[in-house]
């Protein structure tokens, strides 16, 4: 029996699929916002998008009166580190003292406080708290996630790592796309050799592959982690193992991370925040797509926010992202992120829906399947409890997700008080 839903009385739809994505530039300024219509879906798909008018009489298993409400896609989240053992809240009075991010993992601390956890977790522990961090994804109306390792920087761990979330994407209704980033820091066993660190990884290539442990290959080419002429070298490796390749890039010292991303044919270079003018020039130049992450900024305390308006003027495709960690950024309110990109980075609420739904889509390789609502297409769709698509950036800090729909099933609807 098929089952279908019909969503009618829709205030503001966004299908989101005006441009082939990803949608670069002053295309990303510009949305098509449908008024008064409805969708109607079937066995998982999006059947039919029409005028409320013509669609509100069809026979569904469950028709839902929107109310004039806005209603967009599923949200896509191309930046998180999902799966990790510990948490790390006893670092935050250091970092209200000032020490810096770097210097806190100099002294063992940061993503090292984390690898020692992670390698005490057993898989179990590690697969449960994954699925809960994914469902609360799925409350702020997220529908598909990146998920990277890089909190092992072992054989065994990373393994570990992977397959968690290889099972967690298996097991959520959401669907996860799963990244390999061995290379995230310099553990205390390889300080002076992080070659050694690099061809250790590189080694897992040929299992990760065989095993489809992960699409991507990710490194964090940093002051005191790796340099530009390492990750050259490591991701060139990924490249001819058959992996995408991203980078953490220019985030805290330019060092020309962003330069490297677009030279590397990375799917994305993320971070960017201190990307210098020719780093943002060769990006708008390129195919590579800059995911930002304004929550790690805040949440550091730096003040540097990337030059998205920069970026978007030369011509650059924007995504974004919570960069949800134990470290920098501890949160998995994407919306909250919206705000930021809004306050602190100045993108318009049109770019701003660009960059969470079809630019993010394709920066995680899924441009054909998520971020855009299409006849045809897998039904993952929001309905917001807002009046038109501006309010989410500006009413911050909670969460406006009333029905959140994966492959047309009701994967979350918000609950009611009782009085
Ligand atoms: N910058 C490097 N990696 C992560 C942070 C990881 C952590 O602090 O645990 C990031 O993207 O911000
Ligand atoms: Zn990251």
């Amino acid at each position: 029996m098929a089952q279908t839903t019909l969503l009618y009385n829709i205030g503001q739809l966004l299908t989101m699929d005006q441009h082939d994505g990803p949608v670069r530039g002053e295309k990303m300024g510009s949305i098509d916002v449908k008024e008064n219509y409805a969708v109607f879906m079937k066995d998982g798909k999006v059947e039919k998008i029409a005028p409320s008018d013509e669609l509100k009489h069809t026979d569904a298993d469950e028709k839902i009166d929107c109310k004039g409400k806005l209603v967009t896609p599923g949200l896509v989240e191309p930046h998180t580190h999902l799966v990790f053992g510990g948490s790390r809240e006893h670092e935050m009075a250091l970092k209200q003292q000032g020490v810096p991010y770097l210097e806190i993992l100099k002294q063992g601390g940061g993503i090292l406080s984390t690898v020692r956890s992670t390698r005490k977790a057993s898989e179990k522990e590690l697969y449960e708290r994954a699925m809960f961090h994914l469902n609360r994804m799925a409350t702020y109306g997220i529908t598909t996630m990146e998920a990277k390792s890089g909190y092992g920087m072992d054989r065994e761990t990373e393994l570990k790592q992977l397959r968690v979330a290889k099972k967690a994407g298996e097991d959520h209704p959401l669907d996860l796309v799963s990244t390999f980033l061995g290379a995230h820091a310099i553990t205390e066993e390889y300080k002076d050799n992080p070659k050694a660190l690099l061809d250790e990884m590189a080694s897992m290539f040929d299992q990760i592959k065989e095993e489809d442990l992960a699409e991507f290959v990710d490194i964090f080419t940093e002051t005191g982690v790796f340099t530009i002429e390492q990750s050259r070298r490591y991701l060139q490796k990924a490249k001819d193992h058959g992996f995408d390749v991203k980078m953490h890039a220019d985030e805290i010292d330019p060092l020309g991370g962003t330069q490297l991303a677009v030279e590397m044919g990375a799917t994305t270079g993320d971070h960017l925040a201190v990307a210098t003018d020719e780093g943002i020039k060769e990006l708008a130049n390129s195919n590579t797509i800059g995911v930002l992450l304004p929550g790690t900024i805040f949440y550091l305390g730096k003040g540097e926010f990337a030059r998205a308006r920069d970026m978007i003027e030369a011509g650059a495709a924007i995504a974004i992202s919570t960069d949800f960690n134990p470290g920098s950024s501890v949160t998995e309110n994407i919306q909250l992120i919206m705000s930021l990109a809004a306050l602190k980075m100045k993108m318009t609420p049109e770019e701003i829906w660009h960059a969470v739904t079809v630019n993010a889509a394709h920066a995680i390789n899924r441009g054909d399947e998520a971020g855009q609502i299409k006849e045809g297409r897998k039904a993952d769709v929001v309905i917001w409890d807002a009046p038109n698509y501006l309010y989410i950036p500006y009413h911050y800090g909670v969460n406006h997700v009333n029905t959140v729909f994966k492959a047309g099933q009701k994967l979350y609807e918000r609950g009611d008080l009782l009085v």
